[in-house]
This record gives structure tokens, C-alpha cells and sequence, in this order.
């Protein structure tokens, strides 16, 4: 596959050279009881970071006060050069829009096609009827679609109903829609999880190859530890809510990993 254009454009933006996200003292408590505790840490621009840590730690906490579907308690993040907790609603919007965000359960709509749902995608951009069947979309916004689709492998099933695909086809379905955003930065939140080994490895390497293609920093949880070492470039890792392991893949085997998840209480 070819590098998407927005590779090069990055690589020559000094916006983008240096930190995609800047995350300071920040905190989050639920009733009183702490969750995240003064994280403090850096994702440089265009790296894969996986998030680790054991059931509990705060991952998926801290992947949504990233975009605020959690507001945090306290502290500073500074993602794509904005700072996040200063949005307002409207402007909060539109940085959404830049985040391609990924979950273990992919929210398509069953009976819909495929294409339908990558053109639902386009909703940043283009609101109504238009964006939830592919047959009333733009010719434009379908050929996008179509490319997207394209992108995961599934060309082919575009006019396929959801309902109809295996799990990790309609994961890869949720990713084409995604790309429809023409994300900036991706997250992604054990898109690996409900899948077969094979399929959520494939899942995994998909969006692996995708971010770096586009020059795209990339966010992602998973508890499979052959996946954090095969697919990142560099590993944080949570304990009780705080950052306890912060280094690049290289240099960590599954003997650390396994050491890391075995010291978590
Ligand atoms: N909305 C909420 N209200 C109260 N407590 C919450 C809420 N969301 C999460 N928690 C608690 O915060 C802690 C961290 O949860 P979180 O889901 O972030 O962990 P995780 O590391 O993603 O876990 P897992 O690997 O099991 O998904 C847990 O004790 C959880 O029960």
C-alpha cells in the first residue's frame, strides 16, 4: 500500500513534529474515591503507545478524560496543540472530530450495509439523512466511503448487511468509519477484546499499519501481551491510577510484561 498523503504533510508540519499529547497532573476521582492520580506523561507525534495495566487501573478512565466523555478532577491536557479542558462545548465538538476513536464494541447499526455505516462517519461534516444511507450520500462522500472500506480489506462486502459479518470484519467496519473522520490522532480501547486470537491480532496490525501510513499517533489498550510488543513503539503502563512504566517496546520482552502484571497489587 502506498503512504496516504498526510504522512508526508506531518512530517513537514513543525506542529506535529514534536508531542501529539501532553497530559499534566491530572486526576480523576469517582465519589471521593481516586482513580488517576497526578499522571504526568508525553506522546510524541506519529508513535503507537499502548496503554497497559491490570483490570481496573484506570485505562479506560484516563482514554476517555482524553476527550472528555469523562471530565477529569484536576490537571492539564493538551492534545493536537489544544488545550482539552478549556473547550467549549461547540469547540470541544470540532476537536472531537479529529479523534478517530476505536472501542472493544464497535456500535454499528446491525441492519444497515457496511457502506452505510462508513458514510454514517462523515456526521462531523455533513449532518441528516444523507449520512445514514449510503444510497442518498454524495457521489463524493460514497466514493470516500468506498475507499475507506477499501483501506480494511472490505471493498468487497460494502453492500453487505453488519449483521451478516464475523466480529472482526465489523470491527474493521467500525475502523473504515472512523477513517472517515480523517482523524488526526487515533484511540483505541481493547479493539481487540471480544475478537478470536486471529482476528483481533489482524484488528490490531490493521491499525498498526493505518496510523503509520497516515503519520498518525495512535492510543491503544489491550490485554494481550503479544499484541502491546508486537504492534507498539512505546508502552505506558498503569498501576492503581498512576504511571508506573513509561519506556519504548524495544527493550521490553514478555518476561517484564509479565513481571509488570504480576507486581499490580
Ligand atoms: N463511572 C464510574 N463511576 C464510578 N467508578 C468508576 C466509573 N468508571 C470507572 N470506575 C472505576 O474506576 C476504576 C478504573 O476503571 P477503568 O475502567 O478505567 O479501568 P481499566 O484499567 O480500563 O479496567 P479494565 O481493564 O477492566 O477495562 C475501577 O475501579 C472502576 O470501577
Amino acid at each position: 500500500m502506498t503512504a496516504h498523503p498526510r504522512a508526508a504533510q506531518l512530517q513537514a508540519d513543525p506542529a506535529q513534529a514534536g508531542s501529539a499529547l501532553v497530559v499534566s497532573r491530572l486526576a480523576k476521582s469517582f465519589d471521593g474515591r481516586p482513580v488517576l492520580t497526578g499522571l504526568d506523561f508525553t506522546v510524541r507525534a506519529g508513535v503507537a503507545t499502548a496503554l497497559i495495566g491490570a483490570n481496573g487501573s484506570g485505562k479506560s478512565t484516563l482514554m476517555k478524560c482524553l476527550i472528555r466523555l469523562i471530565e477529569p478532577s484536576a490537571g492539564q491536557i493538551t492534545m493536537l496543540g489544544q488545550d482539552v479542558l478549556s473547550l467549549s462545548p461547540r469547540a470541544l465538538r470540532a476537536f472531537r472530530s479529529q479523534v478517530g476513536v476505536v472501542w472493544q464494541k464497535h456500535n454499528l447499526v446491525p441492519r444497515l450495509s457496511a457502506l452505510s455505516n462508513v458514510v454514517h462517519g462523515v456526521q462531523s461534516r455533513m449532518s441528516g439523512p444523507r449520512t445514514w444511507f449510503q444510497s442518498l450520500a454524495p457521489a463524493a462522500v460514497r466514493a470516500q466511503a468506498l475507499a475507506c472500506l477499501d483501506r480494511v480489506g472490505l471493498a468487497d462486502r460494502a453492500l453487505q448487511r453488519v449483521d451478516s459479518l464475523s466480529g472482526g470484519q465489523a470491527q474493521r467496519v467500525a475502523i473504515a468509519r472512523m477513517l472517515m473522520q480523517e482523524p488526526r490522532i487515533i484511540l483505541a480501547d481493547e479493539p481487540d477484546a471480544s475478537l478470536d486470537p486471529q482476528s483481533g491480532q489482524e484488528v490490531m496490525r490493521l491499525l498498526a499499519d493505518l496510523a503509520r501510513q497516515d503519520g498518525l499517533t495512535l492510543i491503544i489498550i489491550s490485554h494481550r501481551m503479544e499484541h502491546t510488543l508486537e504492534f507498539s513503539d512505546h508502552i505506558l503502563g498503569l498501576q492503581q491510577g498512576r504511571i508506573v512504566m513509561d519506556r519504548p517496546t524495544r527493550g521490553v520482552d514478555a518476561a517484564l510484561l509479565r513481571r509488570f502484571f504480576e507486581h499490580q497489587d
